[in-house]
């Protein structure tokens, strides 16, 4: 019989599992970004997925195992010092009650506001992998500006130039599930961080070699927030997605690349064309997984809409008219595996 002591107890009334087990996919699109076709190769990636990964990124191999190292140093901190860090969270996921087996630290990118009062050695490798990590996603959004013909080829890059770009730097740490728990709970896996999808526009990911992440594949289509079905089956309510058969796949890990995912705006932006991926991550019984996410965001005011040069004669927008302020506050009044797009979605006939 498995024995728990009570803070072990104590943390498993707060976890939550997901009953399907997940098999690797070998099929992830992998981008050369100095390639001649990055181009049209990223926008088709978009279309399918919402998800793939990128060579050539330019990112200094230095920059990211400082930063990894960094935030090994702080997580490894007793939990009273943790606690005392700006963006400190420890299971508790957002403001409305959605719990995982992660620590994390959660910040906003931009420059004047990213460390303060952070030992100097982490200020530095955050900035130095922050701004590089930026310039991989503008980068990105001009090769989809590029890709779609939308002119001007900032058209959305732009955004995250800003200097009131809203954009957020995380940086998360999934502790080893114990084992008792993963037994209590056989044949299921312990969530790290549930399934969502990323409200911003484009979200940039760069993970230790560790597995852990996954995402939703819908039959006949993608992964996206708004397509049809009967959602996810791991429990989500009313949640989640709507429509289509899910199935969930376990992305093979790679240290040395970067995984974009496209974000909610850029689906509205380009009218649905792009989904938003539904993915979420399993804790592992054994290694610690550390991911660090760039999630590029539009200045407040910015009215996410479809580009008008993306719609054919007679198109309607898919989206009642919003500000990335009204969507940012609905999203963080939702549950992370709510459709959030689903409340500014026009229902047919409008
Ligand atoms: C439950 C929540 C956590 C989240 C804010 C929200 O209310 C719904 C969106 C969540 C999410 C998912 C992607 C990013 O990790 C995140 C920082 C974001 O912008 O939206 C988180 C939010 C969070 O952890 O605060
Ligand atoms: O940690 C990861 O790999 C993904 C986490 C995530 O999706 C998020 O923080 O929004
Ligand atoms: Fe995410």
């Amino acid at each position: 019989m498995v024995v728990l002591s009570q803070p072990a107890l104590d943390q498993f009334s707060l976890i939550q599992t997901c009953p399907y087990s997940t098999s690797l996919f070998n099929n992830i699109p992998s981008i050369d970004l100095s390639s001649p076709n990055a181009n049209a190769l990223t926008v088709e990636a978009c279309q399918g997925f919402g998800f793939f990964k990128v060579t050539n990124h330019g990112v200094p191999l230095e920059f990211m195992t400082n930063l990894e190292s960094e935030a090994i140093k702080f997580f490894n901190l007793p939990r009273c010092e943790k606690d005392k860090a700006l963006g400190y969270g420890n299971r508790r996921i957002g403001p409305n009650g959605d719990v995982g087996w992660v620590e994390y630290l959660l910040l906003s990118a931009s420059p004047k506001l990213i460390h303060q009062k952070n030992p100097e050695s982490f200020r530095n490798a955050l900035n130095d992998y922050v701004s590089s990590v930026k310039r991989v996603a503008s980068k990105v959004l001009k090769l989809i500006a590029q890709g779609l013909r939308v002119e001007p080829r900032n058209a959305f890059s732009h955004l995250l130039k800003h200097q009131k770009s809203d954009s957020l730097f995380r940086i998360n740490h999934y502790p080893p599930c114990p084992e008792p728990l993963q037994q209590l709970i056989s044949g299921q896996n312990v969530v790290g961080f549930g399934e969502h999808t990323d409200p911003q526009l484009i979200s940039v990911l760069r993970s230790n070699n560790i597995s852990g992440l996954e995402i939703c594949l819908m039959s006949g289509g993608c992964c996206s927030s708004d397509s049809v079905g009967s959602g996810s089956g791991s429990g989500s309510g009313r949640d989640g997605i709507r429509g289509g058969d899910c199935t969930w796949v376990s992305v093979p890990p790679d240290d040395d690349s970067l995984f974009i995912s496209v974000g909610d705006c850029l689906q509205v932006m380009t009218n649905g064309r792009f989904k938003s991926v539904r993915h979420r991550v399993s804790a592992n019984n054994l290694n610690s997984r550390i991911s660090m996410i760039y999630f590029g965001g539009p200045p407040l005011d910015t009215k996410i809409a479809p580009l008008p040069q993306l719609m054919e004669e007679g198109e309607e927008s898919l989206y009642q008219e919003f500000t990335w302020e009204d969507y940012k506050k609905s999203a963080y009044n939702s549950k992370l595996g709510d459709n959030r797009l689903g409340f500014f979605q026009k229902s047919s006939g409008q």
